[in-house]
């Protein structure tokens, strides 16, 4: 019998894929999407802009509580505001992107963030789509349907570079593995495959192919094959 609801949860390290492919899965079933990349970068937006010091996790975790984060979750047209404000622009900067693995480590935004996502699962109505590092592991450990996208770093590096029109491929190689070190080797909830996660290498695979994979995974469960 297919169920009314579905909970899918989609791990993996940087530029493997996991926005591009949960976005369009989320639209094609009529589930809501989550994009906890974005809450974690929205909270180091506001840390840099209040001149919050990046390299002191107790100065960090004593105004973790302090921002208000709201994720819009429809998958055509995600949002994020910080206090009001849309920063969907500013969370993309490079400014956020070398800080957020620093940030994003420390114990007391992790608690904050998971709580709001855990909030923002229970409330959609249809099922939602969630994208992260530590969905699987963490924050919905009894998701129906968990994936673990991978890719080889190379193939990961082009797709970015494409998308920051030709940016040097070997540096853009570079710095998605030290944010996949920092991002794995961190305390609390590092990036990991869940044991029952389905592990999908999409190194030789188009996008589309990557959708219609976890379309028909997540397809077999609603239907609880
Ligand atoms: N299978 C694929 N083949 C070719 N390009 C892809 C594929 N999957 C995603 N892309 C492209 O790679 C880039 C990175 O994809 P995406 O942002 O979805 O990755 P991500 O895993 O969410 O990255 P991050 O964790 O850094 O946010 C995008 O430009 C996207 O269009
Ligand atoms: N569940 C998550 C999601 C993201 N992060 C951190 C680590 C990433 O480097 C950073 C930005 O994510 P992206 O926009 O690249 O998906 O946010 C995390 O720790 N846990």
């Amino acid at each position: 019998m297919e169920r009314a609801t579905v909970i899918v949860a989609i791990d993996g390290p940087s530029g493997t894929g996991k926005s591009s492919t949960s976005k369009a899965v989320a639209a094609q079933l009529g589930l809501s999407y989550l994009d906890t990349g974005a809450q974690y970068r929205a909270i180091t937006w506001w840390m840099v802009n209040n001149g919050i010091d990046i390299e002191d996790p107790s100065a960090i975790a004593a105004v973790a509580g302090k921002p208000e984060i709201v994720s819009g979750t429809d998958p055509t047209g995600p949002t994020i505001t910080v206090d009001g404000t849309d920063v969907a622009g500013p969370i993309r900067t490079q400014e956020v992107t070398s800080q957020v693995s620093a940030v994003s480590a420390v114990p007391e935004v992790r608690a904050r963030i998971t709580e709001l996502q855990r909030s923002i699962a229970s409330d959609a109505e249809n099922g939602i789509v969630v994208e992260g590092r530590d969905i699987g592991t963490t924050v919905l450990p009894d998701a129906d349907l968990k994936i673990f996208l991978t890719a080889s770093p190379e193939a990961r590096a082009a797709r970015r570079s494409g998308e920051l029109k030709g940016a040097d491929v070997q540096s853009t190689r570079e710095a998605l593995l030290k944010r996949d070190a920092a991002d794995s080797s961190r305390k609390t909830s590092p990036l990991a495959k869940a044991d029952d996660a389905v592990e999908v290498d999409t190194s030789e695979l188009t996008l589309q192919q990557v959708i219609e994979c976890v379309v028909t995974l997540v397809e077999e469960k609603r239907a609880g094959k």
